[in-house]
């Protein structure tokens, strides 16, 4: 019966690159996405596509597709028109109540809903329950109560295609009960969220993760389906599929391993050239790629209202005002209720957030859950620390910024917020920019502090080979002719306690 409610199935033969989605976001953004970077080899980007092709066969097959799009009803036609049911479930009361009010949950349903571009919202519900475990998930009478909206929406006209209950994954007898009575596909979180990171992915890694991340989702429903519906004589999967998944896995993983120490290579080449990294990390949406924009003025960056608008880590270079050249890392945002399994390939993108000098946590201040956001976010990335076999982040190496207080009504009442034990908390808007020069003039002491640089005057001959090798291993920020010794020239340079002592070494001994 399921199957003719199966709208997807049909379309996957569709050959067309589906991540190319850059006439979607506003321009030729993909392409001049890569051209942002700096340095360019930093990149498991385009390059590692051409690189690589026989990877492409990993995205694009056919085989698993069909599978893929039975169990998820996740399609490569992201970009057809949807028009979509959104029924938000909260319980009421116990101790499985969600801490987050079920308008906020119902609105971050609603903002994953936009992040596709032709899904439109036709209906939008919040509905209290018991338990998210029954079968049915709502009482009979809500059942019902449901199925009639939907009808009388239809029968006035509206084309509905999907109903998308916003429950981070749903159990195979759930959708299955809940297509026969609404008779449209049902989505959870789960899977929209891959259309979603289907849609953004862009480099190689980020489309082999999001394969990755699909097969977890695939087993659970089939292992449902084993248990709901024994006897019937009805097999979600065959032996051959089976194994055709499974061997996807290991490919998979294996692939993620290459590109991964090839990333490592690169991390260690970028150590070598002594860049110092700056981690911009928060909730999605918070306004991640915003800021470094606006710390970079890098103007190839698109930040969308989109959720997971990032899923790459891309390197932006950017000048402080000592003239020390940094790194900024725009990484993969964070959010609450979504499946372990999804989010755990992306976590690996996040190492090398976790190996910066200094970490900058972007919150949404105009965000009615902000604070939930960045309590999200502080547990996740201590788990992270943890995993990483790290102790803990020295608060040294975070510093907080409150983005968008344009939006904020009375930013003055924020300032009483400002100062969080040891934590100052920099309110700032990459839109308007208010606050943006005292941040990068903040980022500028951490990174002098937690890379152990130093600014200093150095007394150099003039025409000497102090100056070149000086050029070569620190950053120089002015120079000038020294009033008391025409010979000389006062040099002011950031500069390591190793480079500092190599500099010593071999001129100022040498001079004797
Ligand atoms: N008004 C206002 N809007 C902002 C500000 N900063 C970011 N935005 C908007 O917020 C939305 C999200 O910004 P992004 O920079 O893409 O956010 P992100 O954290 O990188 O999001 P993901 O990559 O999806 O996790 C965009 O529509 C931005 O224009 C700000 O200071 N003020
Ligand atoms: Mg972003």
């Amino acid at each position: 019966m399921m199957e003719r409610w199966r709208p997807f199935a049909h379309l996957q033969v569709a050959r067309e690159k589906y991540t190319d989605s850059s006439k979607y976001k506003g321009g030729k953004q993909a392409g001049q996405r890569q051209k942002a970077i700096a340095p360019s080899d930093d990149q498991p980007g385009e390059e590692d596509d051409e690189a690589y092709g026989d990877r492409s066969e990993l995205i694009e097959d056919r085989e698993y597709d069909t599978v893929a799009s039975s169990a998820m009803h996740v399609t490569k036609q992201i970009l057809n028109v949807q028009h979509v049911v959104i029924i938000q479930p909260f319980i009421k009361w116990g101790p499985r109540k969600s801490p987050t009010k079920p308008e906020l949950l119902l609105q971050e349903a609603e903002a994953l809903v936009r992040s596709l571009p032709r899904w439109n919202i036709e209906l939008s519900m919040k509905v209290p329950v018991e338990t998210l475990d029954k079968r049915q998930l709502f009482g009979s009478g809500k059942l019902e109560e449901l199925k009639s909206i939907i009808q009388a929406r239809q029968e006035s006209g509206t084309p509905l295609t999907c109903v998308f209950i916003s429950k981070g994954t749903l159990t195979y007898g759930q959708k299955q009960t809940l297509e026969q009575v609404f008779r449209l596909p049902v989505m959870d979180r789960y899977s929209v969220v891959v259309q979603i990171l289907r849609l953004h992915a862009v480099s190689m890694e980020a489309k082999l993760q999001v394969a990755l991340a699909e097969l977890p989702y695939i087993w659970s429903q089939v292992k449902d389906q084993e248990g709901t519906s024994k006897g019937s004589g009805r097999i979600f999967l065959s032996d051959a599929q089976r194994q055709m998944l499974q061997l996807r896995e290991r490919k998979l993983r294996n692939e993620l391993d290459t590109i991964r120490s090839h990333r490592e290579l690169l991390r260690n080449r970028r150590r070598q050239k002594n860049f110092p990294v700056v981690a911009v990390v928060g909730y999605t949406n918070a306004g991640k790629t915003s800021l470094i924009k606006a710390l970079t003025e890098e103007q190839s960056l698109q930040p969308r209202d989109q959720l997971f608008a990032t899923l790459d880590v891309t390197a932006h270079a950017g000048l402080l005002p000592c003239k020390l050249e940094v790194l900024y890392m725009d990484t993969v945002g964070f959010m609450a209720d979504i499946p372990t399994g999804l989010i755990e390939c992306f976590v690996a993108t996040l190492e090398d957030a976790m190996l910066a000098d200094v970490i900058v946590h972007v919150q949404d201040m105009a965000h009615e859950n902000c604070a939930q956001q960045r309590e999200h976010v502080e547990r996740t990335l201590s788990k992270l620390m943890v995993r990483n076999g790290e102790r803990t982040f020295s608060p040294e190496r975070i510093i907080n910024v409150g983005n968008k207080i344009d939006l904020v009504p009375d930013p003055e009442s924020l300032t009483m917020k400002c100062i969080d034990g040891e934590q100052r908390l920099y309110l700032i808007s990459s839109q308007t920019l208010v606050g943006v020069h005292e941040l990068l003039l903040e980022v500028e002491r951490r990174v002098l502090r937690v890379t152990g640089r130093q600014r200093i005057v150095i007394r150099v001959p003039m025409g000497g080979q102090e100056m070149a090798w000086l050029y070569k291993n620190a950053a120089v920020t002015e120079s000038a002719a020294d009033p008391n010794n025409a010979e000389r020239l006062l040099v002011s340079v950031v500069i390591t306690e190793a480079k500092l002592q190599q500099f010593r070494h071999l001129f100022i001994r040498n001079r004797g």
